[in-house]
């Protein structure tokens, strides 16, 4: 066994909570977004777990997602590494848009694939596979070795760029990964085998709340 690898999506933005695709867009945390992620944090700190470093990506509800976590399980003074890389998928020409307004025009099934699907895009934007294609090299380059040192790894980061990561580490088929939600504030805990492999997953929270 080597280290520990914590993923968590940050908590409810602006625009999750007004039903927006948001992609790169840059809007901040709700209320209870604040509170999911302090949940997380409280849910952490039960596990004991003492991190070496923490990653994010360059947007804001998922950098005050981490900053939330860092002084919920009292360790402010963290190393954080920001990186594009772990952005959200960009949602393209999609972005803004409502998501029911989009299901209107263009029918729910379609919308779904955009949402969903492996490697389908959205206009203008990123399909999945365009996501993983940028985080999975990341974190191969720059997150996996410290793990494999034995670190312990924080990653505070969004839904579709974590979907890709977890695909991954979870073995998951293209047909599998379109039913995969991420929650909103909840804690993935991965211990992983000196050979990258995951020897146990653990989460801590509710994972049935994702839409
Ligand atoms: O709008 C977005 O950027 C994402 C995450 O909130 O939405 P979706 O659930 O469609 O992947």
């Amino acid at each position: 066994m080597s280290g520990t690898l914590v993923l968590v999506r940050h908590g409810q933005s602006e625009w999750n909570l007004k039903n927006l695709f948001t992609g790169w867009k840059d809007p901040d945390l709700t209320e209870l977004g604040v509170e999911e992620a302090k949940t997380g944090a409280e849910a952490l700190k039960g596990t004991g777990l003492k991190f070496d470093i923490a990653f994010t990506s360059n947007l804001i509800r998922a950098q005050r997602t981490l900053d939330l976590i860092m002084q919920g399980i009292g360790q402010t003074g963290l190393e954080v590494i920001r990186d594009e890389a772990l952005n959200e998928r960009d949602y393209g020409d999609l972005a803004g848009l409502n998501k029911d307004d989009a299901r209107e025009k263009w029918g729910e099934e379609q919308v779904h694939i955009w949402r969903r699907s492996y490697d389908v895009p959205p206009p203008g934007g990123e399909s999945l596979k365009d996501t993983g294609a940028r985080v999975w090299p990341y974190y191969m380059t720059e997150i996996l070795p410290r793990v494999l040192r034995g670190e312990t790894v924080l990653v505070a980061a969004h839904g579709n760029s974590l979907r890709s990561l977890v695909m991954i580490l979870d073995g998951m088929s293209r047909e599998e990964i379109v039913k995969l939600n991420l929650a909103t504030g909840v804690p993935m805990v991965y211990k992983l085998n000196a050979d990258s492999t995951v020897a146990s997953k653990e989460v801590l929270g509710d994972m049935s709340k994702a839409h």
